[in-house]
């Protein structure tokens, strides 16, 4: 590698309840500088293609939630506000004041919890796949899910994840990708996924919506079953000012599926926190 060649920055960052998580920083020769959280059960490597795409246009930072990838897993209970602390210390561990705040599904909860707790350190929001609230239903409907994973294992999952991620098009032409996700997902630990997953059905982020200033910009595709857009609608209803695409055919990990079109969003977003 050249001297001049600017260089990742990986390590560990503690968070204040002694849990280490796993970062990466991806270098830009731009100004911006972005935070990507991932969906559940996935990891900081769901954001590389994205990062790519970015190409060097901001500074990235990608990290391992608490209870992912090699990241601490403690016991839990978790919740949404928890994972915005870890972000809230990853960001002073790393000396970053402020950034561009995005997140995928999961993703897109902790960066409203976030961006609830912490908005000052918030230059722009991307909230991709994702919603304030799961509906009624939800703490069933994740216990349910938490339940089957604990007495089945997760590859009684892998099916139903499939398709609910990626549209049928997308698994037949990239089968690496599936494998790849699907990778992550195995190596999760029951434990932290089954906390992870109840943390969803308790998440209610929709009272803090409306007190938002910042740029934001919200993305769905037409065929997310998880989120769908009906989901993404009350997000852009009730942020002020934010924008709401609606991407035909895609699926639920947008990221994956379109990633061009995800970082042709995040530069529009490190755009306008610079004006
Ligand atoms: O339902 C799914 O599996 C998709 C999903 C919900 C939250 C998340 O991060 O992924």
């Amino acid at each position: 590698m050249s001297d001049l060649m600017p260089t990742q920055t990986i390590g560990f960052a503690e968070t204040r309840d002694g849990i280490r998580l796993s970062y990466r920083i991806v270098p830009g020769s731009g100004e911006g500088r972005c935070v990507l959280i991932h969906s559940l059960a996935m990891d900081k490597f769901f954001w590389e293609p994205t990062a790519a795409a970015l190409a060097g246009a901001s500074e990235v930072l990608i990290y391992d939630c608490r209870g992912h990838g090699v990241s601490g897993k403690p016991a839990g209970p978790y919740s949404t506000a928890q994972f915005a602390d870890d972000l809230a210390d990853l960001m002073n561990h790393v000396g970053w004041s402020s950034a561009v705040v995005a997140g995928a599904s999961m993703g897109g909860c902790i960066a409203l919890a976030f961006a609830a707790a912490y908005p000052e350190r918030v230059d722009a929001l991307g909230l991709f796949d994702t919603t304030a609230w799961y509906g009624e239903n939800a703490p069933a409907a994740w216990a349910e899910r938490a339940e089957k994973a604990q007495n089945e294992g997760l590859k009684a999952l892998v099916g139903f994840q499939k398709t609910r991620w990626f549209s049928d098009g997308f698994r037949e032409a990239n089968p690496d990708v599936v494998e790849a996700a699907v990778s992550t997902f195995l190596a999760n630990e029951i434990d932290a996924y089954v906390a992870t997953c109840n943390m969803l059905g308790a998440a209610d982020l929709r009272e803090a919506l409306p007190k938002f200033d910042f740029p934001c910009r919200v993305l769905v595709g037409t065929e997310d079953y998880a989120t769908p857009p009906e989901m993404a609608r009350v997000l852009a209803d009730n942020i002020p000012g934010a924008t709401l695409t609606i991407l035909e055919g895609a699926r639920h990990f947008t990221p994956l599926e379109v990633p061009a079109t995800i970082a042709g969003n995040l530069q529009l977003l490190i755009e306008a926190a610079k004006a």
